[in-house]
């Protein structure tokens, strides 16, 4: 199967959603647990690829650690390795190994550890030859490429031998990211502290504690259903998400406030929460700094409502599965509407094709992006879509087509059969 063609509800839409739980909350935890040794008992690991992979790799004695496509399994198993003196080869996918890891590297690099670039400087494969402390407990890193090489820092902090002060230059991008890390390091028993206005993080060596750890739902996999419900035409639809909890560590949940202006009210429960249809604003101005996995649900959703959006902070979207940049603007002229970037300052818009024609059945390539599958999917609560690959979704939730044929009919396309007969 390599397509699967979705159509419009043909019942009202009533759903419980069970979700996936947090690939960066388990793939936090479980760098936490293999600094205790693997003392702690993670309940509620993601099923996602990312973490799944993350899990095999912690275990195994292969030298060579290939990450597939999950960034943070590379950043942050990248610093676990080379600080706890572990020969490895770090490889990926031909994209991870064009997303850039050189600040990282040259962090771990003052603090001691020994590493070569395999073939091209800044980015995977690298070779980790093992750790040799070299006594510095002050670095600078830059804020705005990638939080997960601060993250990666952090992590490792308390098992250096005089902790680490971090000082934070330029823009600070995904920072949500880095207060999740900061809670569970705390939670595990670290002393971390951040002055925000000095931009610093400090780090006390002190070992980190064992203890149970239970991960929450994904808020970043709830957008697409908050995206289902705002495209719904029918104004009885009701969908429940459940694992999710009001004071989250994850930034994602920032898609309540969001989804709010585009028409989903939430409600929370015992279980999780509920979504019902609100009336819709016309316009939103968003700034996905600290959120930028949410930029191509909201894109999307709001181009299909014909909701005037603009958006800044999605520079980072650049580096990451795809550049979610291009393939945005790509993909949505194919639901009649375009990604502008605005002068200056990085703004984008979303905007109505000035002459759409009429459409064919909008076919969407999804450029080994997990996040252009399940974006585009709840265009499908107003007209049919086919989306292609549609097993990326696995990197973060393997069961969203499962849950998705709980709204609308979902059909697989194989187009290597429909091509033999
Ligand atoms: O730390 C994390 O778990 C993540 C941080 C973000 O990356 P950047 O910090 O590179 O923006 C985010 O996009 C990614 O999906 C997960
Ligand atoms: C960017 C993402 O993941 P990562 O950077 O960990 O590959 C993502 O899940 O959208």
């Amino acid at each position: 199967m390599n397509a699967v063609r979705l159509l419009s509800p043909t019942t009202p839409v009533h759903a419980t959603i069970p979700l996936a739980s947090s690939k960066s909350e388990s793939n936090r935890a479980l760098i936490l647990d293999a600094l205790t040794g693997f003392q702690c008992d993670l309940q509620n690991l993601s099923t996602a690829r990312d973490t799944q992979t993350m899990i095999r790799l912690l275990k195994s004695p292969e030298s060579t650690a290939d990450v597939l496509d999950a960034g943070t399994t590379m950043r942050f198993l990248t610093a676990y390795f080379a600080v706890s003196g572990q020969q490895k080869t770090m490889t990926g996918t031909p994209r991870m190994c064009e997303r850039p890891i050189g600040i990282l590297v040259d962090a771990l690099r003052t603090l001691g550890a020994d590493i070569t670039y395999l073939k091209n400087d800044g980015y995977p494969p690298l070779q980790l030859n093992g750790f040799e402390a070299s006594g510095q407990n002050q670095l600078s890193i830059r804020g705005d490429v990638s939080s997960q090489y601060i993250s990666a820092l952090l992590m490792i902090a308390p098992h250096l031998p005089q902790g680490l002060t971090l000082t934070l230059t330029g823009p600070i991008g995904s920072r949500p990211y880095i207060e999740m890390t900061m809670a569970q390091m705390t939670y595990f028993g670290a002393d971390v502290q951040a002055d925000w206005e000095q931009r610093t993080i400090t780090v006390v060596a002190k070992p980190y504690t064992p203890k149970p750890y239970q991960i929450e739902s994904d808020w970043s996999g709830a957008s697409y259903w908050y995206s289902v419900v705002a495209l719904s035409g029918d104004e009885q639809t009701e969908i429940e998400l459940l694992g999710l909890k009001p004071q989250s560590l994850q930034g994602d949940s920032a898609i309540v406030t969001i989804m709010r202006s585009m028409g989903v009210d939430s409600v929370f429960t015992d279980r999780g929460v509920t979504l019902t249809k609100r009336p819709a604003e016309r316009s939103l101005t968003w700034d996905f700094t600290d959120c930028p996995d949410l930029a191509q649900t909201v894109a999307v959703c709001a181009a299909v409502n014909g909701v005037a959006l603009t958006l800044t902070g999605i520079e980072s979207l650049k580096i990451k599965e795809t550049d979610r940049v291009l393939a945005l603007q790509t993909e949505l002229r194919k639901i009649g509407a375009e990604l502008v970037e605005v002068e200056p300052n990085h703004r984008y818009e979303v905007r109505p094709l000035a002459n759409p024609g009429s459409l064919p059945v909008p076919v969407i390539a999804t450029y080994d992006d997990h996040r252009m599958a399940m974006a585009f999917a709840p265009v499908a609560m107003q007209r049919e879509i086919v989306i292609e690959e549609p097993g990326v979704v696995a990197k973060s939730y393997p069961s969203f087509w499962d849950d998705m044929a709980r709204v609308v009919p979902v059909e697989p396309i194989d187009e290597a059969a429909s091509h033999r007969a």
